[in-house]
């Protein structure tokens, strides 16, 4: 689902991207929005309006001035002790209320944010061809949802409103030069373009840095990932060491990626702090050599300073958050591009029901190639499966057994020919209605980590306890699973109960039964059991097939023995069909391969 990461200079691409930002996620958002930029505001205010009142206070106070509060009020000396602390006092209360109002929306604002973008790209990975699912380790994907995401979500809920904050600060000590000063302005403007520089630079390097950080981390989650899947291998292969030099060195990897960038975020703050001490030194002149001249009041002098250092403080914030946005970006980028990959099995737009009822399934000169340019899995293979037929398919290991299979549910499309149900190509009908008349058992069933119950039911959410019940008696589960100590309510899957092979089976077949449809995909479903356990589920394949149409896949030539006909696939074609009596008098590969399973060399016997 990741895809490679982009180059790292594409600003031409930035306004497109903010602009998709804006539309998916936060301008669903723009009451809460809007008002955390608010209180952002207040709060940026406030900081410059309670500086700016060092100026009334040192007059007032200490040189016993009558004094002008923002230029409004006027208060005379003996009143300067009373209203400054109050009015200072004032100020600080609406900050406060506006700093914790802004916190609050920002962080519901910024998780509400990362919950959306989590679904959203979950909702494009299972929707996502097999094809592509399969070429890409699943631990890249799990990075993306669970780190990606949260970049984001600082860059554009902090970030906006931080900036808005600190941006304020700065526009209200430069305006409020400005109003008094415009030489004084113009010195602090002429730190500008210094700052720009000195941003470009940092940003850059950050870009760079976290796009390496995050392939790394997606590195990070496969190694974790491919460990814990393959822990017994790890063990008895004494290769714990290794694994853990091997985790290590991408750990190290990230690490120095992760380092460089915030390098780079925690040197481009005291960068511009330089440059604001420079613009802080040459106000400082300019206002000492003002005072000097009688022109301006040491309230005056000290609320600029005040106000100065305020803008310094600022300014680094605003630098900080220059490369959160960086960082952020380089993460949106990467998202978006996952998210827009559009799934190539799509339903046509004027795709047609399938109704319920028989169903007759064909394949009509069908090939196919997993990569466009590579060379064909299958060739030219044409069958036929009428309802309450059990086809089978035998052959070679590599013969494309499981990719007929897989062509049934549109896992993958035809390359040429056509699938057909009751002769409508299977590329013309509903992908919901195909799905939902294919039941699909497998060599390796897979059981979510939920009850067995739910996980009988999986595919029927809503079957009451009745049918679960019949269905798990149908699939001979219903006493091994009654004699649980929780019965049906047991929890089954990866960190439930350890059920073995066998059991698995009769759940995923209980499964096919609650879903009683029509075409049955049986992928060689007995060939890890037991005899006894074989003969239990063999027992209730039996019964399952009872009035569907079957394809099933057999390496066990006696699993296949009462097919009604059987399909020979070898490299990627059908060499020969028949029956089981048929193809063996007919001494081809079929017979071959039924004396290879032999033990005593008949092949009649050994397929029995
Ligand atoms: N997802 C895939 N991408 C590319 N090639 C694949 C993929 N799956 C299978 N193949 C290739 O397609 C060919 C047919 O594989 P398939 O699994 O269909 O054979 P099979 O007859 O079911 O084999 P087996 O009996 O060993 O299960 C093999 O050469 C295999 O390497």
């Amino acid at each position: 689902m990741t895809p490679p990461a982009p180059a790292d200079d594409e600003k031409e691409a930035l306004r497109p991207l903010l602009a998709r930002i804006w539309r998916d996620y936060l301008s669903h958002h723009k009451a809460a929005l809007f008002l955390s930029i608010l209180c952002a505001a207040v709060v940026g205010i406030m900081a410059a309006t309670v500086l700016q009142l060092l100026e009334p206070a040192i007059d007032g106070l200490f040189l016993g001035k009558p004094v002008t509060i923002w230029g409004v009020f006027t208060v005379p000396p003996g009143n300067a002790l009373t209203w400054i602390p109050l009015i200072i006092i004032g100020a600080g209360l609406i900050w406060t209320a506006a700093a914790l109002g802004q916190a609050a929306l920002v962080n519901r604002l910024g998780h509400g944010i990362v919950g959306d973008i989590q679904v959203r790209l979950f909702g494009a990975m299972i929707r996502a061809d097999l094809a592509r699912l399969r070429s890409q380790h699943s631990g890249g994907f799990v990075s993306s949802v669970l780190f990606d995401a949260n970049l984001v979500r600082e860059a554009f809920t902090n970030g906006v409103v931080n900036y808005t904050q600190h941006g304020l600060t700065l526009i209200a000590v430069i305006g409020y030069m400005a109003w008094t000063d415009w030489r004084l302005t113009m010195i602090v403007l002429l730190g500008a373009p210094l700052i720009a520089f000195v941003l470009r630079r940092f940003g850059k390097r950050m870009r760079k840095a976290t796009t390496g950080a995050m392939v790394e981390t997606s590195n990070l989650s496969t190694a974790l990932m491919e460990n814990l899947d393959g822990v017994r291998l790890i063990k008895i292969e004494n290769r714990e060491a290794a694994e853990e030099a091997r985790v290590g060195e991408v750990v190290n990897r990230r690490q120095r990626h992760v380092i460089k960038s915030a390098d780079s975020r925690a040197f481009a703050g005291p960068f511009s702090n330089l440059v604001a001490m420079v613009v802080v030194a040459a106000v400082m002149a300019y206002a000492g050599w003002q005072a000097r001249q009688g022109q301006m009041s040491v309230g005056s002098f000290a609320a600029y300073i005040g106000l100065l250092m305020a803008a310094g403080q600022s300014l680094r914030q605003v630098t900080n958050l220059q490369t959160v946005m960086a960082e952020g970006l380089t993460a949106a980028r990467r998202l978006f591009a996952s998210l827009d990959i559009q799934p190539e099995i799509r339903e046509a737009p004027d795709a047609l029901p399938l109704a319920d009822g028989p169903v007759t399934v064909a394949f009509d000169k069908v090939s196919f190639a997993y990569a466009p340019s590579g060379a064909p899995t299958l060739s030219d293979v044409s069958l036929t499966v009428k309802p309450g037929e059990t086809v089978a398919l035998v052959g070679p290991s590599g013969g494309g057994k499981s990719t007929i299979l897989s062509l049934l549910p549109r896992f993958y499309d035809v390359t040429s020919g056509a699938v057909t149900v009751n002769d409508q190509d299977i590329r013309e009908l509903k992908l919901h209605d195909l799905r939902a008349r294919i039941a699909l058992v497998t060599q390796e069933p897979f059981l979510f980590d939920d009850t067995i119950a739910a996980n009988i039911a999986y595919g029927r959410p809503g079957a009451s306890q009745e049918e679960i019940e019949a269905a798990a008696a149908n699939a001979a589960a219903h006493d091994f699973i009654s004699a649980l100590p929780e019965g049906y309510l047991t929890r089954a899957g990866e960190a439930g109960l350890r059920l073995s092979g066998g059991q698995r089976q009769r759940i995923a077949i209980a499964r096919a039964f609650l879903k009683d449809a029509p075409i049955l995909l049986l992928d060689e479903a007995t060939s890890a059991l037991d005899t006894e356990s074989e003969a239990l589920v063999q027992a209730a394949l039996e019964r399952l097939m009872q009035g569907r149409a079957t394809l099933m896949i057999a390496h066990r030539l006696s699993t296949v023995r009462n097919a009604d006909r059987i399909y020979v696939i070898e490299a990627g074609k059908v060499v020969e069909q028949g029956t089981h009596a048929g193809l063996v008098r007919k001494g081809g590969l079929y017979a071959r391969l039924a004396r290879q399973q032999s033990l005593d060399g008949d092949p009649v016997a050994a397929v029995s």
